[in-house]
């Protein structure tokens, strides 16, 4: 199994795709742009109980993961408590353009990096973020559970995800800000209904008390990781099954 160095530095505003290789050390198709799809060595997914390296640096398999929601449903705040375990609390510092950072996990004995791509949710930075969609594998798509625009507004991503992104895109919703239980103006079950309606994994979630944060990035490394290297006799690992079994309640975790 061929181990890549993942790129130290929290990357600059608008990186190039090519910065994330296929795990067999092939180059995208074109020029800066890395296509989806199974990025594993042709020979298959690696054998059980091969021995694993130590430190985080190096990866079996890379995917893309884009996080998508109105300004200010907690994006960075989600990424940051994710890759850093802070919260990022205090003014409110809108993200320009899109960025990203790198998460090495350990799925299952498989190093998986998740490059992870911060976009800006405001309007005038739509069409750099509708640029990037198409190389996601993944996408977490957030609303605020105390700003009931940003609850709305959900189905006008998802109409822009399916005009952009890759049919076969992993989705996730995640109704963030939990902790704020007095502010809270969408129930759960309203986003449980949504989620249904769009047949949509689901969860709550909070960058503040880290609520179901790791699990949410955890699930898709999960899923992705299966979808390119799953072994004929290895289960399907299903993914609504699991954030509904993992899935912490809001009530769990307020400070
Ligand atoms: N109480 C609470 N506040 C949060 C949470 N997540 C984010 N916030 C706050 O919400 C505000 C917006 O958070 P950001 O993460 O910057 O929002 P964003 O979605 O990245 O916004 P854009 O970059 O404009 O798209 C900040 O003031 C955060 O401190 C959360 O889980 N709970
Ligand atoms: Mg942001």
């Amino acid at each position: 199994m061929s181990r890549k160095k993942t790129p130290k530095s929290k990357g600059a505003s608008a990186p190039a795709a090519s910065a994330l290789p296929a795990a067999d050390g092939s180059r995208p198709a074109r020029p800066g742009i890395a296509r989806p799809g199974p990025q594993v060595r042709p020979n298959g997914p690696p054998q059980p109980g091969r021995p694993s390296l130590g430190g985080g640096d190096f990866y079996d398999v890379a995917f893309k993961v884009m996080l998508v929601g109105d300004s200010g449903v907690g994006k960075t705040c989600l990424l940051v408590r994710f890759k850093d375990g802070a919260f990022l609390a205090g003014t409110f510092i809108s993200t320009v353009g899109i960025d990203f950072r790198n998460k090495v996990l350990d799925v299952d004995g498989m190093k998986v990096k998740l490059q992870i791509w911060d976009t800006a949710g405001q309007e005038r930075f739509r069409s750099v973020t509708h640029a990037y969609y198409r190389d996601a594998h993944a996408l977490l798509l957030l609303y605020d559970v105390t700003n009931k625009a940003s609850f709305d507004n959900i189905q006008a991503w998802l109409t822009e995800i399916q005009e952009y992104a890759q049919h076969d895109v992993v989705l996730m919703l995640l109704g963030n800000k939990v902790d704020s239980a007095q502010e809270r103006v969408v129930k759960r079950e309203d986003g449980e209904k949504l989620a249904k309606e769009y047949g949509l994994p689901f969860m709550e979630t909070s960058a503040k008390t880290g609520l179901n944060v790791d699990l949410a990035f955890t699930a898709i490394a999960k899923e992705l990781k299966q979808r390119s290297t799953r072994a004929p006799s290895e289960p399907h690992f299903r993914l609504h099954d699991y954030v509904k079994r993992e899935g912490r309640g809001a009530s769990c975790c307020t400070p």
